[in-house]
């Protein structure tokens, strides 16, 4: 059985993504941090990790950029997940009643217009992911207290629903990526991302973007990440989508002309953002 390891616990979005993705038995591990995500990965002691990258309110999570660099890993796949976001509370507790609110700190940002018209006086609390925070409270039993997070973490920690859809806008996605020790060439590959540097002068980075328009090749996003160390320096992160392979493969050969470093972080299919609605 494959292990997959995802930051938070049974019930988080993580874990959604990774039972959804493999769409297999597999045997999720759960991790405190995004950095030991990581390093069970880089140390074999799990075959896949699944790492959120970006959020389509809260918008990208750097620090996984950077770690997906650090730990030399590749990106074998993506997937897409609708997001939902739901206040629970154990059975008794009304909205009036709650002055504190948990849940992990990307929930708690794409429910922020929520938050400020409903419980503008109330203390957030930031935890390690929605899931532990309905579970928290599924222990601790607060009489004042409500967690954000899915439909599924309310009903395996037993938690009433005191509103639904609280997110503060519909078409909310996470976009989750796939990681592995080593990639895989896989023929049904119509995406890649990657990343390089290029100096600092006039046309630089246009240079580059251009080949990309010269071949055909679809710029889905672009993300600067700043160089640790470096001051005013960036990391320019790419996710490229081609129909045709071939024009992908002489983008890159070009692309290697122009910049001072380039990896290829993964190539893999791209995921389908309307599949996963929950
Ligand atoms: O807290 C969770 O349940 C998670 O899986 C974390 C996470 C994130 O890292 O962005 C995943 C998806 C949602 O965007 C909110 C939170």
């Amino acid at each position: 059985m494959k292990r997959i390891a995802v930051q938070g616990i049974v019930g988080s979005f993580h874990e959604d993504a990774a039972q959804r993705y493999f769409a297999e038995d597999i045997e999720v591990v759960e991790c405190k941090s995004f950095t030991s995500v990581c390093k069970l990965v880089d140390t074999d002691q799990v075959d896949y990790a699944v790492l959120a990258i970006e959020n389509s309110i809260a918008g990208s999570l750097l620090k996984n950029y950077q770690l997906i660099r650090d730990y030399h890993l590749r990106i074998i796949g993506e997937i897409y997940l609708h997001i939902q976001m739901n206040l629970m509370a154990v059975p008794g507790v009304k909205p009036e009643d709650i002055t504190d609110i948990y849940s992990h700190p990307v929930a708690l940002q794409q429910c922020v217009e929520y938050l400020e018209e409903y419980f503008p006086k109330a203390e957030l609390h930031e935890g390690m992911d929605t899931a532990s925070s309905a579970r928290f409270i599924s222990e601790e039993r607060p009489t004042n207290a409500a967690a954000i997070g899915n439909l599924r973490s309310a009903e395996l920690y037993q938690l009433n629903i005191l509103d639904k859809g609280i997110e503060t806008n519909k078409k909310n996605y996470t976009r989750f990526l796939i990681l592995a020790k080593h990639g895989n060439h896989s023929k049904d590959a119509n995406k890649a991302s990657l990343c390089f540097e290029v100096g600092h002068f006039y046309g630089a980075l246009a240079g580059v973007l251009n080949v990309f328009t010269e071949k055909e090749i679809n710029l889905a996003k672009i993300q600067s990440v700043p160089v640790v160390g470096r001051p005013n320096e960036y990391t320019i992160h790419v996710d490229v989508e081609w129909e045709n392979m071939e024009n992908y493969e002489k983008a890159i050969h070009q692309v290697l002309k122009s910049v001072s470093s380039l990896a290829i972080l993964g190539e893999y299919k791209r995921g389908d953002i309307s599949v996963h609605d929950q």
